[in-house]
């Protein structure tokens, strides 16, 4: 074949690429691949993997929606999550949560700026907030209970994940924004950001048999749907003006430095203005004002939607074991306090004083039978015992044998044993190798003071008026491959007590 030597340079090309491509890490080493079949995955999970960590060793690969990811029990969990220079907590997040157009978008900061802002906008001032958000929580489980002995009367009984999804919403618009924006519609609004934003992220694909088997077409659907119509036309109509405008007001504000720290809006929105106010005095331009924009949608869906799950998990487990409501009850009487006018409330320090409840939703999260929870990703091969993980691939503790470990919890670790944190005095925010509900390491959920506190709202002002019941007698789980998104399946009964608390 005449000039037949013109091939060789696409033939170098094709090998150069082969030989780039083909790991480079020896068979033997790479970890087993183990088929599981997707209706064992999504359907009974922590059986499945459990199994197959069982038989085939403390590291697995699992193909799941597309990716071939890789699965450690405990022995490497800590490992995994806290070691950052190996295990990317950005890029695994980001990829797990098709955020990755925003990561590649934000230049990778994203992660650590949402750390930032929760922490000095709203743990630093959490003693403040639980002050401000309480009569909230007063009044929504007030009329909850209201329509829950209506409900008894007409066999209509009202959500309760609504209700008080309801109630996270309007105490994040008023933490994030400030209570200008509480209107009916700017808190619809958050709802269904909160909602889109899970569907984004892959919160509803385990119930779609497109998600569970087509999943990029899934991602791109989603992604079209929330992306170009919802948050353009819901959340960037509704609060982009006033946001704007809001820009505008507060960086005056935080440059004039004629307002005293005291005086400041205590808001969210306020504090990411003044740390992006440039030093020249110029306006912020309409990138930066984008990237608020970003953060803020993060925000509203990491605050609104996880925590109200958490809340009725809480609950469902409150309704099939009444034995704990009598000391709950005594506890709640114990830590209320007296505001200004001698009416009863609770505070941050009442609700710091609630350890039995701090407990019991410890043990909740524990063993609600969280699986696949926590995401990362390889910077480079990473060898653990035996095997190496090549570079660029998901790893993931398998959450189960971390928190059903017997060397740590015993025999019988699935037990539950609503009380003992407080003996032990574990913390239901505190994390840890054997608690990773939260996460682990740098990157541990910067949020978690601030949902422990809501939900102690809820269950307190709830048990305080009426006692959970479900109807059927019992819950089930809706998805066992995603309890920390999908709340449990049942109806609960909130039933009057003849005598409330509050
Ligand atoms: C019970 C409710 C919640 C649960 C179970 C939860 C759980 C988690 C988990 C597992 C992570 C990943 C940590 C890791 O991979 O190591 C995370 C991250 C995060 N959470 Fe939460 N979370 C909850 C509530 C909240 C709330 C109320 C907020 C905001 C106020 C929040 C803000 C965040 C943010 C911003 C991140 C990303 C971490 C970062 O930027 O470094 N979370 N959460």
């Amino acid at each position: 074949m005449e000039h037949s030597y013109l091939l060789a340079g696409p033939l170098l090309l094709a090998t150069y690429a082969w030989y780039v491509k083909a790991p480079k890490i020896s068979k033997d080493r790479l970890p087993p691949i183990i088929d599981i079949p997707p209706e064992d995955i999504f359907g009974r999970p922590r059986e499945a993997y459990g199994e197959a960590l069982a038989t085939y060793g403390p590291v697995i690969g699992v193909r799941r929606k597309g990716n071939l990811e890789y699965i450690v029990n405990h022995e490497y969990a800590r490992y995994v999550l806290t070691c950052d220079r190996l295990f990317s907590f950005e890029q695994g997040s980001a990829a797990i949560m098709n955020l990755q157009p925003i990561m590649a978008l934000t230049e990778g900061t994203l992660f650590r700026d949402l750390q930032d802002f929760v922490r000095d906008g709203i743990v630093a001032r959490i003693d403040e907030i639980v002050y401000r958000i309480w009569p909230l929580f007063q009044r929504d489980a007030k009329s909850f209970i209201e329509r829950a002995a209506e409900g008894i009367k007409t066999g209509q009984h009202p959500s309760c994940f609504d209700h008080f999804r309801g109630t996270i919403a309007e105490t994040t618009l008023i933490l994030l924004f400030g209570q200008d924006y509480v209107t009916h519609r700017n808190l619809e609004v958050v709802e269904e950001v909160s909602n889109g934003m899970a569907e984004l992220t892959g919160q509803y694909q385990n119930f779609s048999l497109i998600g569970k088997y087509i999943p990029i077409l899934w991602i791109v659907y989603t992604w079209i749907k929330v992306m170009l119509v919802s948050i353009p036309f819901g959340f960037m109509r509704t609060y982009g003006p006033k946001v704007w405008r809001d820009i505008d007001r507060y960086q005056k504000i935080a440059t004039s430095g004629e307002t005293a720290p005291e005086d400041e809006p205590r808001n969210v929105l306020y504090l990411i203005v003044k740390t992006y106010a440039p030093p020249d005095g110029s306006r912020i331009g309409v990138f930066r004002r984008l990237y608020i924009a970003i953060l803020l949608l993060c925000l509203i869906f990491a605050a609104v939607h996880t925590t109200t799950v958490v809340s009725q998990w809480v609950l469902y487990q409150l309704a099939v074991r009444p034995e704990y409501l009598g000391p709950l009850r005594e506890e709640l009487s114990r830590v209320m306090e007296e505001d200004e006018t001698g009416a009863l409330r609770l505070t941050a320090a009442s609700l710091r004083e609630s350890r039995l409840l701090d407990s019991f939703i410890r043990e909740v999260m524990r063993l609600k039978g969280d699986t696949i929870a926590t995401m990362r990703y390889t910077t480079c091969d990473v060898p653990l015992g035996d095997v190496i993980i090549p570079k660029g691939h998901f790893v993931t503790p398998m959450a189960t044998t971390v928190h059903e470990n017997k060397e740590i919890y015993g025999e019988d670790s699935r037990e539950f044993n609503g009380f003992q944190w407080a003996e032990q005095n574990k913390e239901a925010v505190m994390t840890g190798p054997a608690h990773i509900v939260f996460g682990l390491g740098r990157f541990a959920c910067p949020g978690r003071v601030l949902a422990i506190n809501e939900i102690k709202l809820i269950v307190l002002s709830l048990i305080g008026r009426a006692t959970p019941t479900l109807l059927e007698g019992k819950f089930t789980v809706s998805d066992p491959l995603n309890t920390v998104t999908q709340p449990p399946k049942g109806t609960l009964v909130m039933v009057p007590l003849e005598k409330p608390y509050l």
